[in-house]
């Protein structure tokens, strides 16, 4: 199989900033005897690149803040990058208009952190999943429609009898479930889910992780699944990119970075998780907060929180390098093999 057939969605020197400064009135200020125009950005996302493979379970994890949902929403063509490309089958399809996007919205489905918000309360469930099967299959009978929209119940564990009712009458678990259904009536390769269990009881957040993985294996999907649970992503994820203050510090298959994470910042990320025997090596605790994303510290913008910053780290900007264990990172104190 070629490279170009794996990489399903190819995100490439991803930036989202999103102004602050309001209208021109707002942009004055009044410096040195003159009036200037200052403009205040959110750096979200500031160059994230990123490679998700067809059929895994690309996890993107990190504290709040950090951009994963930016990216999410940036992939899903729901906001409009600042800098930076995104490909899907070896085609960009960020700067496509309306019409030629129309098939990538096909194929790309996004799952939302909240069922209670993400369903519209006014319609049935049944017109809930007819509506993006007729909109993308408009050559299906109304006999197809119904067969496609009992197929997709069943098989989210939604029986299909209830079609007629609303879905506030839903648990918030089932509500998920229609979610997940409501993505699946298009027959999509890739779903992007964005804390999708985050919103529901514990007690249940691990069937409708099991559903998404069934989901996974019975229609070969891929996934973007962006989490800040690291207890999800051991149990889901195939790789996991930590994120920190709109970059991406470290990349690694998921057994890899539990067993050996090598950026400080995932490291002191792993150490916050509760262990019985707690003798892992490198154990960080972080101090100080997360720098404000409106004015990005120069370097690497961990470097305030890093024990091991050096000039070179409050400079430079670390590139995401090779590791021995076969996954990426960016950091200084790595290459140069202080760490
Ligand atoms: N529409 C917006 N306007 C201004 N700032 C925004 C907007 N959306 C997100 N941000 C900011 O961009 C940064 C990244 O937000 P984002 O929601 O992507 O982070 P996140 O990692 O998903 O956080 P969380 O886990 O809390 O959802 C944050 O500082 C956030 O306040």
């Amino acid at each position: 199989m070629s490279t170009a057939q794996e990489t399903l969605v190819d995100i490439r020197g991803l930036e989202k900033r999103f102004d602050l400064s309001g209208g021109l009135l707002d942009q004055l200020r009044f410096r040195n005897g003159r009036i200037e125009r200052h403009q205040e950005h959110v750096h979200a996302i500031n160059g994230v690149d990123l490679s998700v493979t067809r059929g895994e379970a690309l996890c993107v994890v990190g504290e709040s803040g950090c951009g994963k949902s930016t990216v999410a929403r940036t992939v899903m063509g729901l906001l409009s990058p600042s800098a930076g490309e995104i490909h899907y089958d070896g085609k960009r399809i960020d700067d496509l208009d309306h019409k030629a996007v129309l098939p990538y919205r096909r194929k790309m489905q996004m799952i939302f952190q909240n069922p209670y918000a993400s369903l519209n309360p006014r319609m049935t469930i049944r017109q809930t999943l007819e509506e993006p099967i007729r909109f993308h299959q408009p050559e299906l009978s109304a006999s197809g429609v119904a067969d496609k929209v009992a197929e997709v119940m069943q098989s989210v564990g939604i029986d299909p009898d209830w079609g007629k009712r609303f879905a506030h009458e839903f648990s918030g678990g089932q509500r998920q479930r229609i979610s997940i259904a409501r993505a699946l009536a298009v027959d999509p390769e890739f779903i992007v889910a964005d804390e999708p269990i985050s919103a529901l009881d514990v007690s249940i957040q691990a069937q409708v992780l099991n559903l998404m993985m069934d989901a996974q294996e019975s229609r070969g999907l891929t996934y973007l699944f962006i989490t800040h649970d690291l207890a999800v992503v051991e149990h889901f994820g195939t790789r996991v990119a930590v994120m920190y203050l709109g970059r991406v510090c470290e990349l690694a298959d998921t057994a890899t970075l539990f067993s050996s994470p090598r950026h400080p910042y995932t490291q002191a990320l792993l150490s916050a998780i509760p262990r019985l025997e707690d003798d892992r090596p490198n154990h960080i605790r972080l101090h100080g907060e997360v720098p404000t994303p409106v004015e990005l510290p120069s370097g690497c913008v961990f470097h305030g929180r890093c024990p091991y910053a050096n000039d070179r780290c409050r400079q430079e900007i670390p590139q995401l390098i090779a590791t021995d264990g076969g996954g990426q990172v960016a950091c200084h104190a790595v290459e140069e093999g202080r760490l």
